[in-house]
């Protein structure tokens, strides 16, 4: 960010009635910084030293070799890892400057506002229309329309053409990439700032991915995504910037993932500064 530039103004994630303002503006603006970030599962440390900004509007991917710690990074971003006995994160996480893991920030706010879809499509044992609902309700958002919020969050999602006339059906009557966009329709409901995608279409077949990817360049243009993806291609065709990790053996013999190098997605795949960057898209390692 240049020094003349403002600051962007705050966001509340500490007082939930806030939650309907819109997420503030700016170009490049950084909408998530790690800085010296340290992760630890009870005393293994999973990830080391991570320093990256997560610019808005863009699509940053994590890439890198099983366990090298993408998913770990990914769930510190929204304080998922809370949820996991044992994780602890150190360091600095902020979202717009706000320290994310400050004791009085609220761990639900955070998640409504950096909203999460797995990789595997997890949609509730309930109807479409209630899967969408669900969130808006849950957090207590005051709609006045649910109708036209469901209808919304699946337009949004590119879904609803295919499932308008069944909403009250069963959400699990979907096919894999249609369950993957209602749970991405699921996130967008609440009114989300930035998603983090976790490997969302590893269990999809090319079609339905190829309608992932799509969708993921679309809802750019209104959110800030972070995917993390074993299919360096994937990485390549919807990413504007690519962060690749490896997992380090230090002087006892354990692997610590690490932050190798962060750039422009064009950069990296065609002209990457580190060896082991290159070794790793021209697949010789990994
Ligand atoms: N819940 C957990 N409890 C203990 N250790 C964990 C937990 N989750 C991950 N780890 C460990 O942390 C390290 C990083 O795992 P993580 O899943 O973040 O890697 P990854 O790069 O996302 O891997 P993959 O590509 O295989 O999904 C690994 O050594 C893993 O075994």
């Amino acid at each position: 960010m240049s020094s003349t530039r403002p600051a962007p103004p705050p966001v509340a994630l500490v007082n939930p009635a806030n939650r309907n303002e819109g997420a503030p503006r700016g170009d490049d603006e950084q909408v998530l910084r790690l800085e010296d970030v340290n992760i630890f599962y009870g005393d293994y440390q999973a990830v080391r030293g991570v320093d990256m900004t997560i610019g808005r509007h863009q699509i940053t991917a994590l890439i890198g070799p099983s366990g090298c710690g993408k998913s770990t990074v990914l769930r510190s971003l929204n304080r998922m890892n809370d949820l996991i006995p044992g994780a602890r994160v150190a360091g600095r996480v902020t979202y717009h400057g706000e320290d994310l893991y400050a004791r009085e920030v609220d761990p639900i706010e955070v998640r409504r506002r950096i909203g999460m879809v797995f990789q595997k499509p997890n949609p509730f044992p309930k109807s479409i229309y209630d899967n969408i609902a669900y969130g808006p309700r849950v957090t207590g958002m005051r709609v006045s329309n649910m109708d036209e919020l469901v209808e919304k969050a699946l337009r949004r999602a590119a879904l609803w053409d295919e499932v308008k006339d069944k909403r009250k059906q069963s959400a699990l009557a979907l096919s894999g990439g249609q369950q993957q966009r209602l749970c991405i329709a699921r996130t967008i409901a609440v009114s989300p700032e930035v998603i983090l995608m976790d490997e969302p279409c590893s269990a999809l077949d090319p079609i339905a991915t190829s309608k992932i990817e799509d969708l993921m360049f679309e809802l750019s243009r209104d959110y800030t995504i972070v995917i993390v993806t074993h299919n360096m291609q994937q990485a390549a065709r919807v990413s504007h910037r690519t962060a690749f990790f490896t997992a380090e053996v230090d002087e006892q013999g354990e692997r610590h993932g690490r932050l190798i190098e962060y750039d422009t997605t064009n950069k990296i795949f065609t002209n990457p500064a580190q060896k082991r960057t290159e070794e790793y898209i021209t697949g010789r390692f990994g």
